[in-house]
């Protein structure tokens, strides 16, 4: 079991994207990804042995600083976080910042889905990946779906992919099926380009069930 994770970055932000956005956010950026996204904005942490490998322990008292400063959730984000198990991480969150007179942390996590689930999550972004997708479990388990739009073919994935989260729903109990209600669907275009831009603004007045989502932090120059 992982004590020790490679951390990239820790910060007290708000949350820049999704359902969430404008809330006071502490992240954490884990490093290590391997999906290789062309237009990823962190590829910088793509590569694990740059960064040092930090215990658990001093991860969650920054987590209970941040707290105590107002962040109300964490973000677990990287890199791919999931390519690391989260299992020791969460409980030992939960564990850590629960007291009588307080709820442990919400813990929230973006995730591309490609790995196997580990760890436990109060909001679940799945952002999945057109040349890797998730793997089938996050599609009935997410929050939030992000796609982000670069080109024409992003969007067609975006279509597809709602629809093979609905066919799903069909083969659901009428009870599980009330919960599909609670799922956001967003696409946010690719930053920086003009072209991804347009088609998510056009998609969005076409799709009413999709929202748009906007990277905010970068456009306030905060991180
Ligand atoms: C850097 S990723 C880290 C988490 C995970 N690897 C993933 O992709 O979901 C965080 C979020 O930023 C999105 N993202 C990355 N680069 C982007 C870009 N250039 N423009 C818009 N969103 C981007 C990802 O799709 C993901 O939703
Ligand atoms: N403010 C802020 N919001 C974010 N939401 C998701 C982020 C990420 O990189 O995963 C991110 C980030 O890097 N900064
Ligand atoms: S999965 Fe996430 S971190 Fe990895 S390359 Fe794609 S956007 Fe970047
Ligand atoms: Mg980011």
């Amino acid at each position: 079991m992982t004590n020790f994770l490679p951390l990239v970055e820790k910060f007290h932000s708000l949350q820049g994207e999704g359902f969430h956005t404008g809330q006071s956010a502490f992240f954490i950026r884990l490093a290590g990804c391997s999906v290789g996204c062309s237009w990823c904005d962190t590829k910088h942490s793509w590569d694990k042995e740059k960064y040092p490998l930090i215990p658990i322990k001093k991860i969650i008292d920054e987590i209970k600083k941040a707290r105590k400063k107002g962040a109300s959730f964490l973000v677990i984000t990287g890199g791919e976080p999931l390519h690391h198990n989260l299992d020791n991480l969460c409980q030992a969150i939960n564990k850590e910042t629960s007291e009588k007179d307080q709820n442990p942390i919400k813990i929230h996590i973006e995730t591309s889905g490609v790995n196997k689930m580990s760890g436990n999550y109060d909001w679940i972004t799945l952002s999945p990946k057109r040349h890797l997708p998730p793997k089938t479990y996050f599609l009935e388990n997410f929050n939030e779906l992000k796609i982000i739009i670069n080109d024409k073919k992003d969007i067609d994935f975006a279509i597809d992919i709602k629809q093979e989260i609905m066919n799903k729903y069909q083969n659901l109990s009428s009870k599980d099926n009330f919960y599909k209600l609670d799922k956001k669907y967003y696409v946010q275009p690719a930053w920086e380009n003009a072209r991804g831009f347009s088609l998510t603004i056009d998609f969005v007045k076409n799709n009413p069930e999709w929202n748009l989502s906007l990277q905010t932090h970068k456009y306030l120059k905060i991180k």
